[in-house]
């Protein structure tokens, strides 16, 4: 048995290469196969990907890596954090599982955020003092010893209990001043216990993430961080662990992890600012293995081997071993770039996916301790990619850089916002509290099978544009009969809404396989965002004119904006991403544009992803909102000041954006509210907004068909806050993923409450 822990990956991704584990989770959901098939299938996948890492020569194979939804909900299970409301459903530990996922008709899942800085979304724990933290569930254990059986040796992988608590919220019965951190001592209690069973179970190696370290925080908390991991590394019978921290710059937590008993860190040499004058200045890691997150899990781009190996050479003196690896899990790139037929093949010689980036990883491990000369010729055929990149002349597009280049102040400003307003109101003579929805209605499977049949040849072009045209025909007359005031075309063309715009602009490349996960079952391929990005043609003019022929109520056009494009798609690392959102910001520029001289008076500019591309760490905020704030005001401000410009946020507490969605300046600003009780209006009127606002009065990702009542209740609610001119009605998100039976209905019920609301105005 080898002691060390060699190269390695931080996870892989698991909902399947052909998206296997995602159909037998819909199936096992819809009735159609049973938990026996189900199980079948993932281990199927978990076997697959364990054979396949071992067989790329990786020194040490994560395990645990596999889960049926969350791996945040999988080590709330493992130590028995199961709210009292799941447990009393009676279900098996499978759809106990399911119901904390997804929740069932009587009880709402779990809350779902976004999983740091990325587009992976994982279900929020609830812990309290009254939670009571066992080691309930024994599936590393169990995965440990499934790979044992095929030989091969695995390393488990689990959420350290500082992220995991850290990512927790409290309970509704925990008193004010209880915080999760506060069950730390109970929770290493637990680790501990399980530390021990892999122990027995012959584990060598186990890994702990601690990725909440790459964010700020505050000296108490890292003084538990090393409270923790002393504890753990105190104990007698356990296996070497295996920390790393990922995401970002470890700042001051990883002089503490050093300074513990553990025996290796792992370090993100991507998106983290650890130099190596920090890493010299850790006399602790002079006797620990050092993972070098070398590898850029988050990314799509063939590795620069030789800055690579440069880092890592300067390395090798700091610490006592040092491991090649991945910068992060590599659950956010897609599985392998060899699935793809269509990619335009100089670009596909870029890229690397998953399977690539393992081997990278032993690659580059063996160059670093064998010597470049073991593996020269893969090294010069991976040079020659690195070099064609950095030449081609596509690259470069001297047009939209004339056009950057030319960007003045005035090109980010709008007109005065009271003539705007007065404008508004009389182009589009609206009722106080209007009504409106967020773009998206449900995306029926009749409309994805079209998509899917003229993709494949099946249907012609105007076969596909009829279908797609009497859908819209349909949500139009479906807004009219529920008497909606802003209507919108329902987006049935868009197979999302980053990549149905990359889809038709320059710069971009589309992949037919690149899935990656976003939560459960659910998917997106985000774009290959390459070059110069320009917009030849209009998107979605053909679409939204369609619609206003079909109604004489305003339609919203609906676009999304630039930080969101950047945001859900992989970006290139050749430029500063402020310079890349310049230019898709004038892409969409153009479109918001053109809606205005088709006719449409009132255009959204989606930015769900404000939020989420917030740098973990404070000190970076600032920088990163002025681009961000600037690329959607220089999407929307080319147009007259009657034309109405909304926006829409969802996906995030708001708080530490609340500033830029005020500088934003949209005339009209749709916000998911309905989850945090108009708390954000509050927070809006803090800070000086003065526009219209529609915070969402009803939670639309969850299956239930709220009541007039409680929507009138919010309705009134957002009024305590909120003048009654500046007032909209809305849903808090898109109705894509909704049935239209509840939409309906939903709808109506919004209706119902928004005319007594509106009635008792007076
Ligand atoms: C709003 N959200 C989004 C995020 N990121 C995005 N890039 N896009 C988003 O909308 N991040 C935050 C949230 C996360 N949420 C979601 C929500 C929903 C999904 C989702 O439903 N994904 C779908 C795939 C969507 C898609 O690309 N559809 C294609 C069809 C592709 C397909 O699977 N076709 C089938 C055949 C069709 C059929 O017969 O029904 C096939 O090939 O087998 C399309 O409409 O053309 C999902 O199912 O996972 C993702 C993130
Ligand atoms: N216009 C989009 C926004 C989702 S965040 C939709 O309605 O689906
Ligand atoms: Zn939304």
């Amino acid at each position: 048995m080898t002691s060390k822990i060699g190269s390695t990956v931080l996870g892989y991704p698991r909902i399947g290469p052909r998206r296997e584990l995602k159909r037998a989770l819909e199936s096992y959901w819809a009735g159609r196969i049973g938990q026996d098939q189900l199980r079948e299938t993932a281990a199927e996948l978990r076997a697959r990907t364990w054979r396949e890492l071992h067989d790329a020569g990786l020194g040490s194979v994560p395990s645990n890596t596999f889960s049926y939804y969350d791996q945040v909900l999988d080590t709330a299970v493992t130590f028995g954090a199961i709210p009292e409301r799941y447990r009393a459903l009676g279900l098996d530990p499978l759809d106990t599982y399911f119901a904390m996922a997804r929740g069932v008709e009587s009880t709402p899942p779990l809350e779902m955020t976004k999983w740091f800085d990325t587009n992976y979304h994982y279900l929020v724990p609830e812990i309290g003092p009254e939670t009571t933290f066992s080691l309930a569930d024994r599936t590393p254990v169990e995965r440990f010893r499934e790979a044992e059986r095929m030989g091969i040796t695995t390393r488990p992988v689990l959420v350290g209990p500082l992220t995991f608590l850290l990512l927790s919220k409290k309970t509704a019965e925990a008193p004010d001043s209880f915080t999760p951190l506060d069950r730390l001592d109970d929770l290493v209690r637990s680790y501990a216990e399980l530390l021990s069973e892999l122990h027995h179970a012959g584990v060598e190696w186990v890994q702990l993430d601690e990725p909440a370290f790459a964010a700020d925080r505050q000296s108490a908390e890292l003084e538990k961080l090393r409270g923790a991991y002393e504890r753990l590394g105190k104990l007698s019978a356990r296996p070497k662990l295996f920390v790393p921290t990922y995401f970002g710059d470890p700042g001051e937590s990883l002089e503490v992890l050093t300074s513990t008993p553990i025996e290796a860190v792992g370090v993100d040499l991507v998106a983290g600012a650890t130099t190596t004058n920090v890493l010299s200045g850790l006399t602790g890691l002079r006797n620990k293995t050092l993972v070098a997150g070398l590898v850029d899990g988050r990314n799509i781009w063939r590795t620069d081997l030789d800055h690579a190996l440069a880092t890592g050479a300067t390395l090798l003196g700091l610490a006592g071993e040092v491991a090649v690896g991945t910068s992060c899990s590599l659950l956010h790139v897609p599985y392998d770039v060899e699935f793809e037929q269509n990619i335009d093949p100089q670009v596909k010689s870029w890229l690397a996916f998953a399977k690539q980036k393992v081997e990278e990883v032993v690659l580059l491990d063996r160059a670093l301790h064998e010597g470049r000369e073991a593996v020269r010729e893969q090294l010069d055929n991976a040079r020659a990619a690195i070099e064609d990149r950095r030449n081609a002349s596509r690259l470069r597009d001297e047009k939209v850089r004339a056009r950057t280049g030319q960007l003045r102040p005035e090109h980010a400003r709008r007109g005065d916002r009271a003539k705007r307003r007065a404008d508004q109101r009389q182009a589009l003579g609206l009722p106080p509290l209007p009504l409106t929805t967020i773009g998206s209605f449900p995306q029926t499977s009749d409309v994805r099978k079209a998509r899917a049949q003229f993709n494949n040849g099946r249907i012609d072009r105007p076969t596909y544009e009829s279908r797609m045209v009497d859908e819209i025909r349909r949500v139009i007359e479906l807004q009219e009969e529920l008497g909606l005031d802003v209507l919108v075309h329902g987006e049935p063309e868009r197979n999302d809404m980053v990549q149905y715009f990359s889809e038709h602009m320059e710069g971009f490349v589309s992949t037919e396989n690149g899935w990656v996960q976003s939560y459960g079952s659910r998917c997106v391929r985000p774009p290959i965002l390459f070059g110069e990005v320009s917009r030849p043609d209009p998107i979605t003019v053909g679409w939204a004119k369609e619609a206003q022929g079909m109604t004489d109520k305003p339609v919203k056009g609906m676009l999304t904006g630039p930080v969101t494009i950047l945001a859900w798609s992989f970006v290139r690392d050749d430029q500063p991403l402020a310079e890349t959102a310049e230019q898709v910001a004038l892409a969409i520029r153009d479109e918001v544009v053109d809606l205005e001289s088709a006719g449409i008076r009132v255009v959204q500019v989606d930015e769900p992803a404000l939020r989420e591309l917030l740098p973990l760490r404070s000190e970076l905020h600032g920088q990163y909102l002025e681009w961000a704030v600037r690329s959607f005001r220089l999407a929307t401000s080319g147009v007259s000041d009657s034309t109405q410009i909304h926006t829409h946020l969802c996906y995030s507490e708001f708080g530490e954006v609340i500033n830029a969605i005020v500088d934003l300046d949209a005339d009209v600003t749709s916000l998911e509210a309905a989850r945090s009780r108009m708390e954000v209006l509050d927070d809006l009127n803090s800070v000086g907004f003065a526009n219209e606002v529609g915070p969402g009065v009803y939670d639309i990702h969850s299956p239930r068909v709220p009541e007039v009542g409680e929507i009138e209740k919010s309705l009134r609610a957002a009024l305590e806050a909120v003048p009654a001119d500046r007032l909209w009605v809305n849903p808090d998100c898109g109705l894509k993923t909704r049935g239209y039976e509840e939409v309906r209905t939903a709808l109506a019920n919004m209706r119902t409450a928004a005319v007594r609301v509106r009635d008792s105005l007076n």
